[in-house]
């Protein structure tokens, strides 16, 4: 199969979770006028573990990307915050039946993270650029919280 990434956009991501960006109007002004705040963007989701922030330092990819693995984190969503302003890749897919239903590509800005609500399948951490740097908010707790889905034949993303 073969899929050609769109735009992040809150509104194409939101079947999979939210895109973390300062597009729009600002929800308040804070410190005596000189900061925006885009007041809480995200359904973070921790079930009964508790919230981490990890840093990943990834290999960058390119396009076109051959996807071989879907995942989900069924205990938790997932936060990925680039560290660099570069854009990087996300794949994604609706739940059919327990399984992995069409993925959908999108390439970020450069200034957008994104949040995968709980339990949604997407393809691991992606970079398109060194240094790869990136904060993750996720679970931390006992029990596995991670469902891996084989593509095969593998997905093949063109940009
Ligand atoms: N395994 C891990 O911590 N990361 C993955 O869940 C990922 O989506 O990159
Ligand atoms: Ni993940």
């Amino acid at each position: 199969m073969q899929i050609t990434a769109q735009p992040l956009t809150a509104d194409a991501f939101a079947p999979f979770g939210d895109v973390l960006d300062a597009r729009g109007p600002a929800d308040r002004l804070i410190n005596a006028g000189l900061c925006e705040r885009f007041h809480d963007r995200a359904l973070l989701d921790f079930g009964a573990g508790r919230a981490g922030i990890s840093i990943f330092k990834a290999v960058p990819r390119s396009l076109p990307y051959i996807c071989t693995l879907l995942e989900r984190h069924p205990e938790g969503s997932q936060a990925f915050v680039p560290m660099s302003a570069d854009p990087f890749l996300v794949i994604a897919a609706p739940d059919a039946g327990g399984r992995p239903g069409a993925p959908l590509a999108f390439l970020s800005d450069g200034a957008q993270g994104i949040n995968f609500h709980r339990g949604t399948w997407h393809g691991v951490l992606t970079p398109l650029a060194a240094p790869g740097l990136f904060a993750v908010i996720d679970r931390i707790g006992p029990g596995a919280n991670l469902e891996e889905f084989p593509l095969d034949p593998p997905l093949t993303v063109i940009g």
